[in-house]
């Protein structure tokens, strides 16, 4: 519908859309204001576009909300256009009114959908994103759920204007990792899975993401996922691991974790064409103590002599309970010399512990068999022929380091 106005929006002429859209008869309305159709005459937006139009005399658009003549409110799309006039002439404005009202209601509409939608994404154990990685390779983030508060402690919005403000947070061990899988699915357009850890001022958080890759016609590449916190289950799992690994009674570890550690050191040796050494210990008389003083004096002196041993070696050396009271070492990046040196330190270490068993002083030896991995070698051969030269120790004495044949011998290490 359509009307003319003047500057004080009294109404001069109507067409006669305008009585099938406002109710009102047009010859009534002709003489009264505008405003009077507003829901606010006073104050409403028809007020604010008349006065728009005369101060500026430029045209207004824009939504208002109208009553009809039965009462009801109608949303309406106005547009109020200044009319050409001679110099002198009063100032007239064309008015139209488009009933938007259907539209309003599936906009209301939509947005309530939006927010319900927003309410159940926000819910969701995890963050549902949207990257978008352009063909310079720039990555941005166009949509994260509220859970990244959660997650991160980043705000949404922090991270959607910058998505270095969440990378710059990953672990730095696995940034690589996270690069390389990320350019793979760029490329094959295969999904995206990745577990990585997030350093946030709780902690490292651990997240897996799952995310689905299509290209646009701009060669821009844009992934819907989502990234779930494992933080829980990782740390489960890390604990199953130890525990799986680990040896009951004395925490070091187990015969199996010995072997597939042990398989990795030595693989990686190989590659670098180094021999890796190796030893098998034994506690000496060993029975003798179980049969005098009890089992529990026993494990007590495995525990004892457990950490005794562990605090000669460094962190990365194997040391792991692989029988009863036998034990096994591999020495990592060590030369049979320096591993001979270590050992018998370890001995003397061990001769020094005092084992106080109900108030009585007990001592402990342990006979070491050494030899190496080569290159070439495998550790279950190598771990035999420890284990002859253990024989030998125990032969020869106890308390003592014997090699096997081939290793070099403290005096071949000294000339003497
Ligand atoms: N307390 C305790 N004893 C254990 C454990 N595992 C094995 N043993 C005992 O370790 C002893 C090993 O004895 P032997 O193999 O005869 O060796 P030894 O007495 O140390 O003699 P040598 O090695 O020749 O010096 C046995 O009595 C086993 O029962 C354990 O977990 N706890």
């Amino acid at each position: 519908m359509a009307v003319i106005v003047d500057a004080h929006g009294v109404i001069l002429n109507a067409n006669p859309g305008f009585e099938r859209y406002s109710g009102h008869p047009r010859r009534a309305m002709v003489g009264r204001r505008l405003t009077c159709l507003d829901v606010d005459p006073l104050h409403g937006d028809i007020s604010r576009a008349l006065a728009h139009c005369v101060a500026r005399r430029t045209s207004w658009q824009g939504a208002l909300l109208c009553r009809r003549a039965d009462g009801q409110p109608v949303h309406q799309q106005g547009v109020f256009q200044p009319l050409e006039t001679w110099p002198g002439e009063p100032l007239r404005l064309l008015v139209t009114l488009q009933d938007i009202t259907d539209l309003h209601q599936s906009a209301q509409h939509d947005h309530a959908e939006l927010e319900r939608l927003e309410g159940m994404l926000s819910g969701l154990p995890g963050v549902v994103f949207q990257l978008c990685e352009t063909a310079r390779g720039d990555l941005a983030f166009h949509y994260l759920s509220d859970g990244l508060q959660a997650l991160a402690a980043l705000s949404s919005r922090t991270v959607m204007e910058s998505a270095e403000s969440l990378l710059a947070r990953v672990h730095a061990e696995d940034r690589g990792a996270l690069t390389t899988s990320l350019a793979q699915s760029a490329v094959s357009l295969d999904p995206w899975t990745l577990e990585f850890r997030l350093d946030t001022s709780d902690g490292i958080r651990w997240v897996e993401v799952r995310a689905t890759p299509r290209r646009g016609p701009d060669g821009v590449t844009e992934w819907d996922g989502v990234m779930l916190d494992i933080t829980t289950h990782k740390r489960e799992e890390q604990r199953t691991r130890r525990l799986v690994s680990t040896d009951m009674l004395t925490g070091v570890l187990n015969r199996r974790a010995f072997f597939d550690f042990g398989e990795a050191v030595r693989a990686h040796a190989a590659r670098q064409g180094r021999s890796v050494p190796l030893a098998m210990l034994d506690l000496d008389h060993f029975k003798t103590l179980n049969d005098t003083h009890g089992h529990a004096a026993g494990d007590l002196a495995l525990q004892v002599f457990a950490t005794t041993c562990r605090d000669c070696l460094r962190p990365y050396d194997l040391f792991a309970r692989i029988g009863g009271e036998e034990f096994a070492i591999l020495l990592v990046d060590t030369s049979p010399e320096a591993a001979w040196a270590v050992l018998e330190r370890l001995r003397e270490a061990v001769e020094a512990i005092e084992l106080d068993v109900k108030g009585e002083l007990l001592s402990l030896t342990v006979s070491l068999g050494l030899a190496v991995i080569p290159p070439q070698g495998s550790l279950e051969f190598a771990l035999s022929q420890a284990d002859r030269a253990l024989y030998r120790a125990k032969h020869e004495g106890r308390n003592r380091l014997a090699s096997a044949p081939g290793y070099p011998e403290p005096q071949e290490r000294t000339g003497t």
